[in-house]
């Protein structure tokens, strides 16, 4: 019998490129979303979806009744870093409230492994680049605060009752399935390369670049991207560890790349110029955020098999464009 997974959030970016890779690998999938911000369509073909809130125990119910699972992926969470700056306490609520109803009902239900996606916004005070899994904590925003009050969680829920978690700290996911089965459509899309391709395509108007005097080699911020695909392949690596024990991980390519390099690596894949003008700094944005993400290579042996720019930005390109509708 195939093994079977629990993915929170698996009609959200990330979490559908997640499910892909399990259902590639002979799993079944059953995803609990509450299509707040993904979309039915991006659930691939062959996963059952639950359609409900993971703070709702009657749709924690009905996705736990097609368990027992192997593992659960927790990606279901609000995810604006902007968005929560202005709305701190319906994120913090949220994300704690979901994250720790779906962990009371893994511990109910003796799940044994699961994982959280956390995020790089837990390190607004970098004291050195890369940032390694030693780097103080020290949230950037309501967001990032809450990522941290689940890995919190998770070290009780580990300590007290045997719970195995991973928190996977992505620093910018980016791209789409290699295959074209899946990608990015966030509806508002706030995130760089969706918006750079969308500018190129003219589907948007010109690109603000949010800040061009910051202290680094061409001013603008620099960020680490990592491909979507790499990320799901992550997910699998912690699997085998989470037998024994809890891990923590950042996850990024080790490279940065500032937003004129985003823009100027984007007009080579597309061969379309990218409108754009500067415009202010954007609040709370750390002029360079790059993972030092040695451990997970190191004990896992996982390597991104798509860490160039260009290879990111055209798997996300050729979507879009035979998506140019996104999900609808
Ligand atoms: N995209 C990035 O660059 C990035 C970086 C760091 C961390 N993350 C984290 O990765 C995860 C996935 O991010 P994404 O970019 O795929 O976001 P997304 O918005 O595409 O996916 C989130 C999914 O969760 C669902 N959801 C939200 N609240 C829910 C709830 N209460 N119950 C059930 N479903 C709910 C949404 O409908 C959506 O399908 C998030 O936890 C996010 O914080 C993302
Ligand atoms: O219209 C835009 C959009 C973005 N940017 C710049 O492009 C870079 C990347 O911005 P994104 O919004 O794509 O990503 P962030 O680095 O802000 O955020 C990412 O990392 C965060 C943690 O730091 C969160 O985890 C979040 O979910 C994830 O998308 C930033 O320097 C931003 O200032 C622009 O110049 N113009």
């Amino acid at each position: 019998m195939s093994q079977r997974y629990l993915v929170t959030g698996g009609a959200g970016f990330v979490g559908s490129h997640l499910v892909l890779a399990l259902l590639r690998g002979g799993a079944s999938v059953t995803v609990l979303d509450d299509l707040s911000t993904g979309h039915e369509a991006a659930v691939p073909k062959g996963a059952r979806l639950v359609h409900g809130s993971v703070a709702d125990p009657d749709a924690l119910g009905r996705a736990f009744a097609e368990g027992p699972f192997e593992a659960v992926f927790h990606f279901a969470s609000l995810t604006l870093v902007g968005e929560s700056m202005r709305e701190p306490v319906r994120y913090i609520a949220a994300n704690v409230a979901g994250g720790a109803a779906l962990v009371e009902a893994c511990i109910r239900h003796r799940v044994a492994r699961l994982v959280l996606s956390s995020t790089a916004n837990l390190f607004s005070e970098p004291a050195k680049i890369p940032i390694d899994e030693d780097e103080a904590i020290i949230p950037g925003s309501p967001y990032g605060e809450s990522k941290a009050m689940l890995e919190r969680l998770l070290f009780w829920a580990d300590r007290i009752h045997g719970l195995r978690s991973a928190c996977l700290r992505y620093f910018n996911a980016a791209g789409a399935d290699p295959d074209g089965e899946a990608g990015e459509d966030h509806r508002p899309e706030t995130h760089l390369i969706p918006l750079v391709l969308d500018a190129a395509a003219g589907r948007r108007p010109p690109l603000i670049v949010f800040g061009d005097d910051y202290p680094t080699p061409d001013g603008t911020c620099i960020r680490d991207y990592i491909h979507v695909a790499d990320l799901a392949t992550a997910h699998l690596a912690v699997l085998e560890p989470l037998r024994t024990r809890s891990v923590r991980y950042n996850l990024g390519t080790g490279t940065g790349h500032s937003v004129r390099e985003v823009i100027a690596a984007a007009e080579a894949v597309t061969g379309r110029s990218v409108p754009h003008t500067i415009g202010p700094r954007r609040e709370g944005d750390p002029a360079v955020l790059i993972a030092a993400s040695d451990r997970i290579r190191r004990e896992l042996g996982w390597r991104p098999r798509f860490p160039a720019l260009e290879t990111i930005i055209a798997h996300a390109w050729a979507w879009r464009q035979r998506n140019p509708h996104g999900y609808r």
